[in-house]
């Protein structure tokens, strides 16, 4: 049975973890898009699934519909979890939670990447993904 003051540290370490949630987004010929984070937010130029934080009282579903309204001005149909990814980068730790998605009716415009592609899930190994995203390219590596 833990102390006190070590329940205490862990509880706080545990609050410090931020919730992300990301699509991977597949189209119609089973390709998927990556975007590039633009310069000055973390992480910039690397390649991620698109999505963010989820803010206080949004269940992660809500949250990834309206990243992708924010972010690429699409609506997509969610239709499967994949395992969380807990990554702890220098200055904060994530717990990424991907969901495969397909495309509504509309195509992703980037209004807030550097850029974004769809790519074969063979080509994710050779982009300079973010860290944390490493692990679900692998996943779905293993699964195509
Ligand atoms: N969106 C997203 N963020 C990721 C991925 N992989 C990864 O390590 N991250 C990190 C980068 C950031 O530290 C954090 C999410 O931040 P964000 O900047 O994308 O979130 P946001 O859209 O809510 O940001 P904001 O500009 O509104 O503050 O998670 C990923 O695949 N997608």
């Amino acid at each position: 049975m833990p102390t006190d003051s070590r329940m205490s540290a862990e509880i706080s370490s545990e609050a410090r973890i931020m919730e992300v949630v990301c699509a991977v987004l597949f189209d119609q010929q089973g390709k998927v898009l990556v975007c590039q984070r633009p310069e000055g937010k973390m992480l910039a130029g690397k390649w991620e699934f698109p999505g963010g934080k989820v803010d206080a009282g949004e269940s992660f579903e809500e949250a990834l519909h309206r990243e992708m309204h924010e972010e690429l001005d699409c609506e997509v149909l969610i239709r499967r979890k994949l395992s969380p990814v807990l990554h702890a980068y220098e200055s904060l730790t994530i717990r990424l939670h991907p969901f495969v998605c397909s495309l509504g009716e509309d195509l992703p415009r980037a209004l807030e990447h550097a850029a974004i592609s769809w790519v074969e899930s063979s080509e994710l190994n050779n982009l300079d993904l973010a860290c944390a995203d490493r692990e679900i390219a692998n996943e779905l590596l293993l699964s195509s």
